[in-house]
């Protein structure tokens, strides 16, 4: 199978942002797709809206740091649509601030979903993916995967990790298992409305003011997967034409 078309998609933070927009995407070119983030009344709409529309979706509430809930999610999928054939792993979250204000909290949270959740994603579906012997893991990293600035470091820290995580996938995919790196600079979302440093804020307001929309992102993880079952894009790097980090 080399299109979009019937192809089982899981998305993890669906709930908003690139998300949400990868969703209708992918649901407009015929994927069947199970939706995953914590806020249910969010996913619920969405879901409803695309199935109103012709589409295909599923959703379940589960949060990507609980490792029995991310097995449940793809324990699901299978029982909902039979296979697994690509998971987004698309939740994330960006508190920045200098390490001089210590926000040790922040430090673990933004560990725990963008490195952890990533983690247990591939472990719930690699197993069915090396059964079926095909399947795409397309991770969320960054523009902060590819470098640091002030106030950034431990949120570059973990996008850095979720490189390496779609880096070693793509080496062991043992020709089975297609790896994407998506790495977006400023888009327009929720994702800056969990900075608390005020300076980080301020600084945020002004890398976003070029920001771009969701759909693009949408476009180039839709690009990845429609492609043939045996071209594996490994590298997206979008940023808006305007951003200069
Ligand atoms: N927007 C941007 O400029 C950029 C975004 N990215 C990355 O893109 C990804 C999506 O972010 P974006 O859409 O922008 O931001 P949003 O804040 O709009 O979306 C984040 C999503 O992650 C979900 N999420 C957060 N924590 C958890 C959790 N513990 N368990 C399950 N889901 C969770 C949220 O859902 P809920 O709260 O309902 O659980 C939400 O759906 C992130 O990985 C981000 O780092 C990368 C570069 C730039
Ligand atoms: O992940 C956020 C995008 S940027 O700040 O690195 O450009």
């Amino acid at each position: 199978m080399s299109d979009i078309m019937g192809k089982t998609v899981i998305i993890t933070g669906a709930s908003s942002g690139l998300g949400e927009a990868t969703a209708r995407m992918l649901a407009d070119k015929g994927a069947r797709l199970m939706l995953a983030a914590r806020r249910e009344d969010r996913l619920k709409t969405l879901t409803d809206s695309i199935n109103a529309a012709g589409g295909e979706a599923s959703y379940q509430v589960a949060d990507v740091t609980d490792r029995n809930a991310m097995q449940a999610l793809a324990d699901q999928t299978r029982e909902t649509y039979g296979r697994i054939d690509v998971l987004i792993a698309n939740a994330g979250l960006m508190q920045l601030a200098p390490l001089d204000k210590l926000k040790v909290d922040e430090w673990d949270a933004m560990i725990d979903i963008n490195i952890k959740g990533v983690l247990y994603g591939l472990a719930a579906v690699l197993p069915t993916m090396r059964e079926q012997q095909s399947g795409h893991i397309i991770n969320l990293s960054s523009v902060a995967g590819h470098t640091v600035f002030p106030g950034a470091a431990v949120y570059s820290a973990t996008k850095y990790a979720v490189k390496a995580l779609s880096e070693g996938i793509r080496q062991e995919s043992n020709g089975e298992i297609r790896a994407t790196n998506i790495s977006p600079g400023a888009v327009e979302t929720e994702l800056t409305d969990h900075i608390t440093d005020p300076g980080a804020q301020e600084a945020a307001n002004e890398l976003y003011s070029v920001a771009i929309g969701s759909d693009a992102i949408a476009r180039a993880i839709t690009y990845a997967i429609e492609q043939p079952g045996d071209v594996d894009v490994n590298e997206l790097i979008i940023r808006p034409t305007q951003q200069q980090l």
